[in-house]
């Protein structure tokens, strides 16, 4: 390397140097205005809620519409996601249930929405996520709800027919599957490989293609999957990146999910009602009685008042009062009047209704 270009490195290090000092700095006076956000919120009410989802959307959203690059805004994001969870925990450290074990892609979604600074606790089914929540042992659950290839996870829509929880918020994390082995592994050698069922669907194709004999194992999670070929020479895993740092495995194959879009829902659960955010959704659960023109009874009010169905799913009834049970997903908040005329609305045609929540469309 020659003088100039040394000279160079050495003048872009201390500007380096110099920005570091800039950044420690306003991360430390932003730290501090966060700790006197909690003690406001404190002296107005001893029971005051720490964690603002709309508040954090907000914040995220407005760095990703400033932000001229050359990060992109993801990223950028993505590092303020963390300057905010560090700030929550000076506030209030926030302790969050997640459909376990550890590796999970669950566990994947609580990092990416709470960021690494909540205390995330896993759990072994889905109504233990609720019940830790109901009980107070934790503060917000997250939970997966749907998959764009496999479609809805019925026993997170069942959990919220017994439940008195809110939807706090949502995060959508792009699944990609890989199949995983241990060190000593060699392709040729794999004639077994375990996974989730839902996992296997989502990968039916390239398995179909590239390992046509192998046995399917199913198992309870792909964490779990990840878990049982450490010690297996001749099996593979399908999970993703958090189970492969986890069990210190290696990837055989990348991305081996049939559709590059794949992606799975999450929610957020707690025992909040979330204010306005600006770009928000709203989650029903809407019985109808069992006669005919029902469903179009129900539909015919958001299309008079121009509101956006994202999910329509129907569900079988367990109780004698819930004939027909769907679960609604529409764009806007429970507090703007057109939703709360809509609902009016509703309320007449259905049996039964139950507001699960208004919370921020997921940012990241
Ligand atoms: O604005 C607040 O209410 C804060 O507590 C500050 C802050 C932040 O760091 O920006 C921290 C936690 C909340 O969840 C939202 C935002």
């Amino acid at each position: 390397m020659s003088e100039s270009n040394k000279q160079g490195l050495g003048g872009l290090r201390n500007r380096i140097d110099e920005i570091d000092s800039d950044i420690l700095r306003l991360i430390s006076e932003r730290a501090e205005c966060a700790r006197q956000v909690a003690e406001t919120k404190t002296a107005s009410d001893p029971d005051a809620v720490f964690y603002r989802p709309e508040r954090e959307a907000q914040v995220l959203r407005r760095v990703m519409e400033m932000n001229q690059g050359p990060l992109d805004s993801e990223e950028m994001a993505r590092l303020f996601r963390e300057i905010m969870s560090a700030c929550l925990a000076l506030e209030q450290p926030i302790k969050v249930a997640y459909l376990g074990p550890e590796g999970t892609f669950t566990q994947q979604a609580s990092l990416k929405h709470f960021g690494d600074s909540a205390i995330s606790l896993p759990m072994a089914a889905i109504d233990e996520v609720f019940r830790e929540v109901e009980a107070g042992a934790v503060n917000y659950g997250v939970v997966p709800v749907e998959n764009s290839t496999e479609g809805v996870i019925n026993h997170t829509l069942d959990s919220f027919m017994d439940s008195s929880l809110h939807i706090c918020g949502e995060v959508v994390l792009r699944i990609h599957h890989h199949l995983l082995v241990s060190d000593t592994t060699l392709k040729d050698k794999v004639s077994r490989i375990y996974s989730h069922p839902q996992s296997f669907a989502q990968c039916r194709k390239w398995l179909d293609a590239h390992f046509p004999h192998a046995e399917r194992v199913p198992v309870s999670s792909n964490a779990e999957a990840a878990r049982m070929v450490k010690s297996e020479w001749h099996s593979a895993a399908i999970a993703g990146d958090m189970a492969a740092k986890l069990y210190g495995l290696k990837h055989l194959a990348e991305k081996i999910e049939d559709r590059p879009d794949n992606s799975t829902r999450f929610l957020i659960i707690g025992n909040q009602q979330v204010p306005m955010s600006g770009t928000d959704k709203t989650s029903l659960v809407v019985a109808m009685r069992n006669q005919p023109g029902a469903l179009h009874d129900l539909l015919e009010p958001f299309h008079r008042h121009q509101i956006d169905l994202t999910r329509l799913e129907t569900r079988p009834s367990r109780t004698g009062v819930w004939n027909y049970v769907f679960f609604i997903d529409f764009a806007g908040h429970v507090d703007e009047p057109r939703v709360a005329a809509l609902l009016e609305e509703v309320r007449l045609r259905a049996s039964e209704l139950k507001v699960l929540g208004s919370y921020p469309q997921g940012v990241l």
